[in-house]
């Protein structure tokens, strides 16, 4: 598959369907998101079918695998139902996150060091099957090294504790996950992996991630989808289309 931008923005659009569950029925429509995302030059979408199926559901993914003419990066947790599901959809990619029922976000990396003998198992048939896997992982060396040995091509590094660092005004803390999360794209780089990020960037925070040379992706959502409230979909991913080229020019 060829791609028109050297940074490409997945657009998540989980929290369309978050909106649309607070009241059941249909409204507002994930897939009509997409679609809008799409034609807005988003490069690929991202949608997380979590165990609890809080946001996303089960006729959203089969829904997205019909329309969608970009690719689509299914998040999932390491089950066997999941697992299950993607290898009947054959998605572009799918990217292994860690899901904590209480959680209230995925708020950090997959453990990959500690299951690695399991986690080997649990993405062959998914490679087998021709989708691209990706972990989805803290910015640690010794992570990324497991998730390079289990044979993944992809890592999505987590940019949460970055992202809520300058959300809170620490700012040596968010210089601190900014300068840990460059020196792992790079280190992930250098084994040959393909360095995506996400989780939490806004457009105060986008720019010094996508300026690292070695990310390929990133995959936002909740800010999008919240700032589509205020000025549209379309607009607000053409800001952040705008915002990444500025940082990579
Ligand atoms: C895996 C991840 O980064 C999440 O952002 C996810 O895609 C959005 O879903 P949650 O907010 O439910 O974690
Ligand atoms: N994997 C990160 C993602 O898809 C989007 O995260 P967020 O922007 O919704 O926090």
């Amino acid at each position: 598959m060829s791609f028109p931008h050297p940074l490409r923005l997945g657009v998540n659009i989980d929290h369309v369907a978050t909106v649309r569950n607070a009241r059941g029925g249909a409204y507002p429509d994930p897939l009509r998101a997409a679609k809008l995302a799409q034609e807005a030059g988003a490069d690929g979408i991202t949608a997380h079918l979590r165990e609890d199926r809080r946001h996303i559901s089960d006729a959203d993914i089969d829904g997205l695998m019909e329309v969608l003419t970009i690719p689509l990066n299914f998040e999932m947790a390491a089950t066997s139902e999941m697992q299950a599901i993607a290898l009947r959809h054959k998605p572009h990619a799918v990217c292994i996150v860690p899901e904590k029922r209480e959680e209230r976000t995925t708020e950090g990396g997959l453990e990959v060091a500690r299951e690695e003998n399991k986690l080997a198992h649990f993405i062959a048939p998914l490679r087998e099957a021709g989708c691209r896997v990706s972990i989805f992982i803290a910015a640690d060396q010794r992570q990324i090294e497991a998730a390079h040995r289990i044979g993944a091509e992809v890592i999505e590094l987590h940019t949460g504790a970055y992202c809520d660092a300058h959300a809170e005004g620490h700012f040596a803390e968010r210089d601190a996950e900014l300068a840990r999360l460059r020196d792992m794209s790079t280190f992930a780089h250098s084994l040959g992996l393909e360095v995506h990020a996400g989780h939490g960037l806004t457009y105060d925070t986008v720019q010094p991630v996508a300026a690292f040379p070695e990310v390929r992706e990133l995959n936002i959502g909740h800010f999008l989808i919240g700032e589509a409230i205020f000025r549209g979909l379309t607009p607000a991913i053409a800001e952040m289309r705008r915002l990444m080229d500025e940082a990579r020019a």
